[in-house]
């Protein structure tokens, strides 16, 4: 593999916070005033589904919009589903598949992930794929397995790796305020990376973006970042506060 400089990427799950009055606010007060060089890094925010409208018209173009789901099926007798389909219509050009609030909450199986990454690609939505262990399965040894079993899931059903981020969030840090340390992280990005060289290509090992998630804030992120395997960040609480700016900042500063 070569050392190849990767544009960064700072996502902001929102989950299923907010309002209207806060995209607004949010957009004005704080997105659209970060200042940050755009060929280094970018910005991916994924506001609730029915927000998404509204984030399109108050975010800066600069900032990408994404969904934080998209449907494993064809537009059909789905109820409450929004296709692939349906997102590229509307002009967002990403989604986040695999949130483990999605695997471990409702239940859905590498398989269907893996359904869900194939159709998006298909329609030309940039996936943030996410993957990660739980505490349990750390504890026992399984973290490779886990995340490479996830990762085997999408290779099956996707040849195209050239649309697909890679976040890898530890579900034990996901919201609790633990951090994977900076050694933690930096060891399973490094092994994500080498499963790519080995099962996919050299070209996605050296291309492909590998973000961290779980409690990154503006405390933590310049530190992580320094990891020659971290791209960027997946960011949930800190991404609906000002903070989210020191996070893209961090990105912004750093020398790779
Ligand atoms: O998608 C984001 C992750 O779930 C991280 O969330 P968090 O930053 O609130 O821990």
């Amino acid at each position: 593999m070569n050392s190849v400089a990767r544009k960064l990427l700072v996502g902001g799950n929102w989950k299923s916070h907010g309002s209207l009055k806060f995209v607004k606010n949010f957009a004005n007060d704080t997105l659209n005033k970060i200042v940050y060089d755009t060929s280094k890094v970018e910005i991916v925010i994924a506001p609730v589904s029915i927000h998404l409208k509204d984030a399109q018209e108050h975010i800066a173009n600069n900032i990408h919009i994404s969904a934080q789901n998209s449907s494993a099926f064809e537009d059909g007798a789905y109820t409450g589903e929004i296709s692939a389909s349906q997102l590229a219509n509307f002009g967002i050009g990403w989604t986040i598949l695999g949130h483990s609030e999605r695997r471990h909450i409702l239940g859905e199986s590498n398989t269907f992930v893996a359904s869900k990454v194939k159709i998006a690609d298909e329609y030309g939505l940039n996936t943030i794929a996410c993957i990660g262990e739980t505490l349990d399965q750390r504890e026992a040894g399984d973290t490779i397995k886990v995340c490479t079993d996830q990762l085997d899931a999408i290779r099956a059903q996707v040849d195209d790796w050239s649309r697909i981020v890679i976040a890898y969030e530890p579900v034990w840090a996901i919201g609790t305020g633990k951090t994977a340390t900076s050694e933690q992280a930096q060891e399973v990005h490094e092994q994500i990376r080498a499963w790519l060289n080995e099962n996919i290509s050299e070209e996605a090992a050296n291309n492909t973006r590998i973000l961290y998630g779980g409690s990154v804030n503006a405390g933590n992120a310049d530190e992580l970042i320094q990891n020659p395997d971290i791209d960027g960040f997946l960011v949930g609480g800190a991404s609906l506060k000002p903070e989210f700016e020191s996070i893209v900042k961090a990105c912004n500063d750093v020398s790779k």
